[in-house]
């Protein structure tokens, strides 16, 4: 794990951590949007996707998209696309699976591609939890006042837990509440409130449309 200090200029800046491969979870069906492919929907002219892209490439030192659909459209990023195997739409922890298969590195971090203003500390909030309770995965807790929410698809994980996870698949599960009961979990807080705004319908979609461009967080 390499640490980046401010003001070090002598290594790339693209790359916080060399230890961290990035998912972008883009193979859900978009049921109450429509069945369309939410990645691909502009939001201020570029497809949530990028958005999603350009604040997590700085986060992680390899980047893959997974998608079940339009994978053409999405390889034109310039990442790697991958689908889910079996292509059962069986939820986001088929998206982990997925990534983590292909995870060459120690640690994969997970990140949907509906949630256009991700945190750009989430990386390194999300490993100072794991590594301080020396856990298997670290997930995100947005917290507003005293309201705290779990973001449980903003996740880092050892890339270890790919048997973990194929076994709980095998068997059946699907929840990744229960999944994550059967680890060792941290939680990292974040107070940015709209890291982890998703777009889930058309309205909600216009909503973050409407937003002035100096307000979509930091
Ligand atoms: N690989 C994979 N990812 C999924 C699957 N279902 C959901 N996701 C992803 O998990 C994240 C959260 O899911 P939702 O926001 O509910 O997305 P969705 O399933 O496309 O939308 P709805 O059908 O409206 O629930 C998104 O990034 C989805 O792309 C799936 O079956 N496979
Ligand atoms: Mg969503």
């Amino acid at each position: 794990m390499v640490w980046m200090f401010p003001g070090l200029t002598d290594i790339p800046d693209s790359c916080l951590y060399d230890d961290v491969t990035g998912v972008i979870l883009a193979g859900g069906r978009g049921r109450r949007m429509g069945m369309v492919d939410k990645g691909l929907q502009l939001l201020k002219g570029k497809p949530m996707v990028e958005h999603v892209i350009d604040r997590l490439r700085p986060q992680v030192s390899t980047l893959m998209i997974n998608a079940n659909r339009n994978t053409e459209a999405y390889a034109t990023f310039g990442y790697p696309v991958y689908a889910d195997d079996p292509m059962d739409f069986s939820g986001p922890l088929a998206g982990f699976l997925t990534g983590l298969r292909h995870c060459k590195t120690l640690y994969l971090v997970t990140a949907p591609c509906d949630a256009p203003f991700l945190s750009r500390h989430l990386v390194e909030d999300l490993y100072r939890a794991l590594d301080g309770k020396r856990a298997d995965l670290a997930v995100a807790v947005s917290r507003a006042d005293e309201y705290c929410q779990i973001q449980p698809v903003f996740c880092l994980m050892k890339a270890s837990l790919a048997s973990h996870l194929e076994n709980y698949l095998k068997n059946g599960g699907h929840k990744i509440d229960e999944w994550y009961a059967s680890l060792n979990v941290a939680t990292a807080s974040f107070d940015d409130l709209h890291a982890f705004e998703n777009v889930n319908t058309p309205d909600e979609l216009k909503r973050l449309q409407d937003l002035p461009d100096n307000d979509t967080g930091r």
